[in-house]
């Protein structure tokens, strides 16, 4: 076992960062403190990213001061926040898929493999101190995600720490990670380690949380303390938190606060599609994929989304979500079996010529694939149109048009950008995901592909982007919607097929109450299976 290490505070103070064209951390102080979990909400590009990546020594403050016990510390690199005991589990997983656990664990952040001997000792001393069953040779790449996350916890916690940062550590988990990261996170915190939660789920605030910091604009405008979080029911710390995030704005928010806060558990009233009237629009008979080989294939699917309808796709991450949705969007070669599209045999046709009869795509890679983020928000909002009117004309950019379409999308989509000449890769996640959107429901799309919409994305915007689904199949679209999140998977799919290593095994109705336990049940046969 670790030694329990003495309470530290450490004591953020007036910290500013501020990029071109908008302040990302202003004037920010808070305390973090050993024992406790400190939650850190806020919409996005409320400056949370900013700040941790100050914490972790990845980025420097344009002032302010950071000290542990009342002693300033100068994280000035990642190295620095690492001997302060600083360590991050970053949403996204960073081992090295072809090494084992145990190699991923001696590969230190210098690059240098540690002893064995001693790095088995220390697995050993984390995983019981995680609670978790953590196989040295297994390999990454062979980890489910709860799995994984338990190994950067690891990681990060490997040369002792004593803050640990989980930035969005539950937005890919199944109900039962979550559970088990909740007892991980417990016992962390009771050998006296701080912990730093970054979550857009208020119930995990409540349930989780010892204390919540709300940051808007940069700012830090709302501090719900120990006491007060600890003396508040569920439905009080809720509104404690919406208006801190929304300030003046709640009363926009009001009724719709339960449904933002997540606090409800998501039903779907709408009644399944009528299959008399509707017709097919998508149909995939005994299909399989054809990739590079690096992940699971879609073998032998076979599934059918109609006119109006939002058909869900459920399954563990990485189980050929992404396989299949490339398929549909073209990007994908098939092995066997037959794409047909409003009839028509689309098997062989490409992305363009599929995006031409209407077929659109939002991928779960908005950062690397969906957006070129050096490009500026403008030109990634009319990408795939390159060569076509009204945004070029002789083979040259309509700098008008171009800018008339950002200025429509950007105000439609609520995208907040310092300008539409701003370039992409500078804008928060939630924001990126909206440039996605826009461009992808624009100019004639009668089906689109989403994979993981809303993952990483606040609040509000969670609601706006399910409230454009929604409003896309009211009005006769068709949408396949693959998403690990069973109440967005509930809340919005008429009919849900599970997925499970890449092949449909089981499908379920969305008609009332029990739509998510059905579902629940194919999923954990599905990860029973798989393991
Ligand atoms: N490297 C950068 N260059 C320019 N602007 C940046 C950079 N990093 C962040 N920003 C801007 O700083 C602001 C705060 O972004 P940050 O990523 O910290 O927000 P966030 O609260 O973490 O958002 P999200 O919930 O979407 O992750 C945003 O306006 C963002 O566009």
């Amino acid at each position: 076992m670790t030694t329990p290490i003495a309470p530290d505070v450490i004591s953020l103070r007036e910290i500013t960062k501020a990029f071109p064209g908008v302040v990302a951390n202003d004037r920010i102080s808070l305390d973090i403190v050993s024992g406790q979990v400190h939650c850190l909400l806020g919409e996005n590009g409320a400056g949370k990213s900013t700040l941790i990546s100050i914490l972790a020594g990845m980025q420097q403050p344009d002032s302010g001061t950071i000290a542990i016990n009342g002693v300033t510390a100068t994280i000035n690199s990642p190295k620095a926040a690492v001997d302060y005991g600083i360590g991050v589990v970053h949403q996204h997983s960073t081992l090295v898929p072809a090494f084992t656990v145990l190699e991923n664990l001696m590969l230190g952040e210098t690059g240098l493999l540690l002893e064995k001997k001693r790095a088995i000792e220390r697995l050993g001393e984390l995983a019981e101190l995680l609670g978790a069953q953590i196989d040295p040779d297994a390999l990454a790449s062979d980890l489910g995600l709860g799995q994984q996350q338990q190994v950067e916890i690891a990681k990060a916690i490997w040369k002792g720490s004593r803050l640990l940062i989980l930035d969005e550590p539950t937005s890919m988990l199944t109900p039962q990670a979550i559970d088990h990261l909740a007892e991980s996170i417990e016992r962390v915190k009771s050998q006296g380690l701080a912990v730093v939660f970054i979550t857009h789920k208020l119930r995990e605030a409540y349930s989780m949380g010892d204390c919540v910091t709300v940051l808007r604009g940069g700012r830090n405008v709302g501090h719900i303390s120990v006491d007060e979080l600890h003396s508040y029911d569920e439905q009080q710390a809720q509104d404690a938190i919406l208006s801190a995030m929304f300030g003046e704005d709640i009363s926009a928010v009001g009724a719709d606060a339960a449904d933002l806060a997540g606090a409800t558990t998501a039903t779907r009233e709408t009644k399944a599609i009528d299959r008399t009237t509707q017709a097919v629009r998508l149909e995939l008979t005994g299909v399989s994929s054809r990739g590079l080989g690096r992940d699971v294939e879609a073998t032998d699917v076979t599934i059918q989304v109609r006119e109006g309808e939002i058909l869900g796709i459920a399954g563990i991450d990485g189980h050929g979500q992404g396989a299949l949705a490339e398929l549909v969007a073209g990007q994908r070669s098939v092995s066997t079996g037959t794409v047909r599209f409003e009839g028509q045999d689309v098997t062989r046709l490409g992305v363009r010529g599929r995006q031409q009869l209407g077929i659109r795509y939002v991928t779960d890679d908005r950062l690397h694939e969906g957006t070129i983020g050096s490009m500026s928000v403008a030109l990634n909002l009319v990408i795939k149109r390159i060569g076509q009117r009204p945004f070029w004309r002789f083979g040259q950019i309509q700098r008008k048009a171009v800018d008339a379409e950002a200025a429509t999308q950007i105000d439609k989509f609520g995208i907040r950008t310092p300008s539409p000449a701003t370039r992409a890769g500078t804008l928060s996640g939630g924001n990126i995901q909206k440039i996605l959107l826009a461009r992808e429901l624009a100019h004639g799309a009668q089906l689109v592909v989403v994979n993981k919409p809303t993952y990483g994305l606040d609040l509000k915007t969670v609601r706006l982007v399910r409230e454009i689904l929604i409003d896309f199949a009211a009005n006769g679209g068709s949408v396949l919607l693959l998403s690990t999140d069973l109440d967005e998977l509930v809340e919005l799919s008429h009919r849900i097929e599970i997925i499970s290593s890449g092949r449909i095994v089981g499908s379920v109705t969305n008609d009332g109450p029990g739509t998510a336990e059905k579902v629940g049940h194919f999923m954990t046969g599905a990860i029973e299976g798989a393991q």
